[in-house]
């Protein structure tokens, strides 16, 4: 099971994470009460091992931006939080030789009014990023009203949950593997057990879940969620 531990803000909560056994930790430079700058992020990220990937969250319509924080930094991974644009992805790995590793979420409505409507907006997001190979994984969040990232939500997992595994399985023709599939979204120690329950994702992210306060990480949160998803799977 893939960890991602997101929004740190400081050295010592990422270096606790890692030490505690995350594979990933991930930097907010999209608007939040995380947000980094790509400096204060560097500055982080240089000093952790070589085998945690570094991921940058970004909420840009612009290619540049995302290709000159990667390009620039120890950032390994390129989280874009916001809807999927072809373009957009097809234009940064074409920058990278195809070698950047790019994180697509793909939100689900926790507030929609018209449920089918939603679940069909949902599903054809899903069906979008499945289809390009330029995508490494993706990352299933939940959204309020249009807005995903950092929300401490969860979302209907039993129902959103037969949409995503028909996804998958459509998209799977046997010539390419397909995203890897990361669930976050509200998680914490004692739901992750059941979301990975439910999803069978290939790996878990968490900002909310694991903090003492916005931007700061509780180490005992920490300690039992990454044993949490680690129980889940053995
Ligand atoms: O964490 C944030 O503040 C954030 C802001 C904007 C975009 C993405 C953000 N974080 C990502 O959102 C998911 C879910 O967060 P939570 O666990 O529900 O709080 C998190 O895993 C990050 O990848």
């Amino acid at each position: 099971m893939f960890i991602k531990i997101c929004a740190n803000t400081n050295l010592a909560d990422a270096q606790l994470a890692v030490e505690l056994g995350a594979d990933a930790v991930g930097f907010v430079f999209a608007p939040s009460k995380r947000q980094m700058t790509l400096e204060q992020a560097e500055s982080i990220a240089r000093l952790l091992p070589a085998g945690v990937e570094k991921v940058g969250v970004f909420a840009t319509d612009d290619p540049y931006e995302v290709e000159h924080s990667m390009a620039a930094s120890a950032l390994t991974v390129a989280q874009l939080h916001n809807e999927f644009d072809q373009g957009m992805v097809q234009a940064l790995s074409g920058e990278f030789g195809g070698k950047l590793k790019i994180i697509q979420a793909v939100s689900y409505e926790v507030n929609a009014t018209e449920r089918a409507a939603a679940d069909a907006r949902f599903e054809a997001a899903l069906r979008a990023v499945l289809a390009e190979p330029a995508i490494w994984a993706v990352l299933l969040d939940a959204a309020k009203g249009g807005v995903s990232g950092g929300l401490g939500t969860t979302f209907d997992w039993a129902h959103a949950a037969p949409i995503v595994r028909r996804v998958y399985a459509s998209a799977q023709d046997g010539k390419r593997e397909l995203p890897k599939l990361i669930l976050a979204g509200g998680l914490h120690a004692e739901n992750v057990g059941t979301a990975i329950a439910e999803f069978a994702p290939w790996g878990v992210d968490v900002a909310s879940g694991v903090e003492a306060a916005p931007g700061r990480k509780d180490p005992a949160k920490l300690k039992a969620f990454i044993a949490a998803a680690r129980d889940a799977v053995r």
